[in-house]
């Protein structure tokens, strides 16, 4: 028997906004390495804030995550940096494309920073724009790419190191159906070969479909859907 192993964990968690309104509170999770969870709630209930919560960009008034059994909490600035890079693989709405680098760079940018060799992190980047739909692309600049497109870079960009974690903030969200659907499918065909662990926060019903559990956001904390 193949024994699941737990590749992130929250306990307790509660933040409140700048202002003290309270998001949430005794909030829990557990998500093994190669399943995908969908965190689906209304508009402004905190979904963005638990990804950043998860990340370390930002800090909890009390509770406690845990990457591989690693409490955030426990690790400086420089350790946060460190288990980020390594670790972990953003699409965020804002999707962060450096408009100055080409797609290949952008998209290899993870791997460089962990040092790869060049060769390396080129054929990876073209092996990913082309399995999000954007072959041939690799030279060309952000500016000249719809938003849609980008979107598809963010994230061949998030999956170019292997990432144990991927933060999805509505990675489909500008996305027409079909091609929606397939970059869902690349999302998850990664995270089951990697056996790594996938949070997608969507608003979109199609999109939570494809995780293995759907959660709902509510100001009690995370509840099945
Ligand atoms: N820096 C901040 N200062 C004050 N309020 C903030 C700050 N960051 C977030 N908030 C508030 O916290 C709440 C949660 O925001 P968050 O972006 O996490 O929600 P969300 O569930 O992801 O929303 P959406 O589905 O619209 O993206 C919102 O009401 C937002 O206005």
């Amino acid at each position: 028997m193949v024994v699941p192993k737990l590749l992130l964990e929250i306990t307790d968690l509660r933040k409140t906004v700048p202002g003290g309104r309270l998001l949430f509170d005794g909030l829990a999770m557990r998500l093994e390495a190669g399943e995908l969870i969908a965190i689906m709630g209304e508009s402004g209930v905190g979904k963005s804030t638990l990804l950043n919560l998860i990340a370390g960009l930002d800090v909890p008034d009390a509770g406690v995550v845990e990457l591989d059994g690693v409490a955030l909490a426990a690790l400086d600035e420089d350790g946060l940096a460190a288990l980020r890079r390594r670790r972990i693989g953003f699409v965020f709405q804002a999707f962060h494309i450096l408009p100055h680098l080409t797609l290949a760079q952008n998209v290899g940018l993870p791997l460089a920073l962990l040092r790869a060799a060049p060769a390396e992190v080129r054929a990876r980047a073209i092996a990913l724009l082309a399995a999000v739909g954007l072959a041939g692309r690799e030279n060309d600049y952000p500016g000249q790419l719809s938003g849609g497109e980008l979107q598809r870079v963010a994230i061949a960009r998030a999956l170019a190191h292997r990432p144990a974690l991927i933060l999805a903030d509505e990675p489909t969200g500008n996305l027409d159906p079909e091609t929606a659907a397939r970059i869902l499918a690349l999302l998850i065909g990664q995270l089951r070969e990697a056996g790594a662990g996938g949070l997608l926060v969507t608003h979109s019903d199609v999109a939570a479909a494809c995780a293995d559990r759907v959660l709902r956001l509510t100001a009690t904390g995370l509840v099945e859907a």
